[in-house]
């Protein structure tokens, strides 16, 4: 009452009885602030605080943005902090997948993965299938519009973060499953279980923001946000069945007619090329592989390149060097780009890592100690402490980034290149516990290479041909959300370029 009275700036978190700190967390929450009150209260606290939940709910957490905390609670004392019990309790919906595994079970499942998506089979396969939805959905949807735009004087807005998110959902289950659904099409269909997939990650952020106790209730008796959950997770998982069964179908018949095996994720492993052995392929342990992938890969790129357009285009100059760099890598060419291409995009890369220390698709890291510990910012924990990485307040650190940290700058991320490197402009080296989009450690995300080129085969396919302008007045805010989406969506309105 004091400060407010006061008039003062700094951020006041009362520990009051009973309800301790959680007040004034709702009250962010409801009121759309909550990863800018996060991010000041970073600030304030010097780069790590304790929340203090209400009295017996067990909801405490540390939260922190000190690099030193990072590098050490992922990499250098990694062991001490997996996800835990709670997370694993509230993303029960993934199943065993990787995201919800910790010790000798993500191991295993991590070794597969990578085995298998860092293949130049995989990254041939992902460059097709990008082309093929790029030319047959997200630029004739574009053209279209556009062709409205350029003859009439009120064009139709068009929401890109839910194009961007139909783009992505069918690339992520083409390549896992070989079964594109098409979602992005001119008639932008509904399909149910499209849609049970966005209720299923609303209702796990639901389950972050409640005690235990009330959403295991509510999952209990069926009713509320868990009722909508049992339903969506039905939906989903009868997908994902059918396209098992499809690919077990196929792939028996490739064998018996012995033909080469070339295909998507699944179909890999189904076709031993994992060397998982065969007696562990049961239906519900490749639901979970299958689940997972389709997480990391559908909405972490859609977020991502949803943010990277809207910055863009706020910042013409930016915008201008883009197409500068593209016009030198690809000539008046406008074809889909090759590989060599699209790693020529240097400044387009140093705009992708710029949007993401600003917007990071995932927001926030949960860890959970097993052991008592101290961090080295000193701050000792209990064992059974949860600890919150803030993501999304570790980009706008003026320790960390500099004073202009605010500004979006490519040319934070690019270098002059050694002697070998012909003294051309590369992409400079970030320490990951500095920049932790892609988390750091051993659990490292294991699709930022195939991330980098999506997104940029995206990006310059759309802004060669279009260009994109938010409309007016259309607020952007983040949504308080475990994915870094925009919470009213991104109306634009697009032209072709002269
Ligand atoms: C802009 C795009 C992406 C961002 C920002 C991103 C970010 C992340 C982050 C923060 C994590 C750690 C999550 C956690 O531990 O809870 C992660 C893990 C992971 N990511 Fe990504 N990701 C992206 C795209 C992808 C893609 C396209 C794939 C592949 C299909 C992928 C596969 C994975 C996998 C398998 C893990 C689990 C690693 C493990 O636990 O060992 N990611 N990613």
């Amino acid at each position: 009452w004091f400060a407010i009275r006061n008039n003062n700036k700094a951020i006041i978190i009362p520990k009051w009885p009973v309800v301790g700190m959680l007040p004034s967390l709702l009250w962010n929450v409801s009121h759309d602030l909550l990863h800018d009150f996060i991010t000041r209260v970073m600030k304030q606290s010097g780069g790590t605080f304790m929340f203090r939940g209400p009295w017996f709910a067990g909801v405490d957490f540390l939260i922190t943005v000190d690099p030193l905390n990072v590098h050490y609670i992922l990499s250098k004392n990694f062991t001490n902090f997996p996800k835990g019990p709670n997370l694993k309790a509230i993303l029960e919906p993934l199943g065993d997948g990787i995201f919800n595994a910790d010790g000798e079970s993500w191991k295993s499942q991590r070794e597969t993965i990578h085995s298998l998506i860092n293949t130049t089979k995989f990254h041939h396969l992902m460059l097709k299938t990008i082309h093929f939805k790029l030319k047959n959905g997200l630029i004739p949807i574009l053209h279209n519009t556009s062709k409205l735009h350029n003859n009439a004087p009120l064009p139709p807005p068009l929401d890109l973060q839910e194009l961007m998110k139909r783009l992505t959902f069918d690339t992520i289950c083409s390549l896992v499953t070989g079964f594109d659904p098409k979602y992005l099409s001119i008639e932008l269909p509904s399909l149910p279980y499209a849609d049970a997939f966005d209720v299923i990650e609303q209702v796990i952020l639901y389950r972050h923001c409640v005690p235990a106790t009330v959403w295991k209730f509510q999952r209990w008796v069926g009713i509320g946000e868990e009722r909508k959950m049992r339903q969506a997770q039905e939906c989903f998982d009868g997908f994902l069945e059918e396209r098992i069964r499809v690919k077990r179908k196929e792939a028996l018949d490739k064998k018996e007619m012995e033909t080469v095996v070339d295909d998507d994720f699944l179909t890999m492993i189904l076709s031993g090329e994992a060397g998982i052995d065969q007696g562990k392929l049961t239906d519900g342990f490749l639901r979970d592989v299958v689940f997972n992938l389709l997480v990391a890969g559908r909405d972490t790129i859609a977020a991502a390149l949803s943010w990277f357009f809207w910055l863009v285009a706020k910042n013409p100059n930016v915008e201008e060097k883009i197409l500068k760099e593209l016009d030198q890598v690809m000539g008046k060419e406008t074809s889909f780009p090759t590989t060599e291409e699209l790693n020529k995009m240097v400044y387009l890369h140093g705009a992708m890592c710029e949007t993401l220390r600003l917007y990071p698709s995932v927001p926030y890291e949960h860890k959970q100690s097993i052991e008592p510990d101290v961090l080295p910012s000193g701050h000792a924990i209990d064992g059974n402490t949860r600890i919150l990485l803030s993501i999304f307040s570790m980009g706008r650190m003026e320790e960390i980034w500099g004073v202009d940290w605010m500004d979006f700058k490519p040319e934070r991320w690019i270098s002059v290149g050694s002697a070998d490197e012909k003294k051309k402009m590369v992409v400079s080296y970030v320490p990951a516990y500095k920049f932790t989009a892609f988390m750091a450690g051993p659990r490292t995300c294991l699709g930022r290479k195939i991330a980098f080129v999506q997104m940029k085969a995206v990006a310059s396919c759309v802004l060669r041909r279009f260009k994109i302008e938010v409309v007016h007045g259309h607020p952007v805010v983040p949504d308080a959300s475990i994915l870094m989406f925009m919470k009213y969506g991104l109306k634009v309105r697009v032209s072709h370029r002269a």
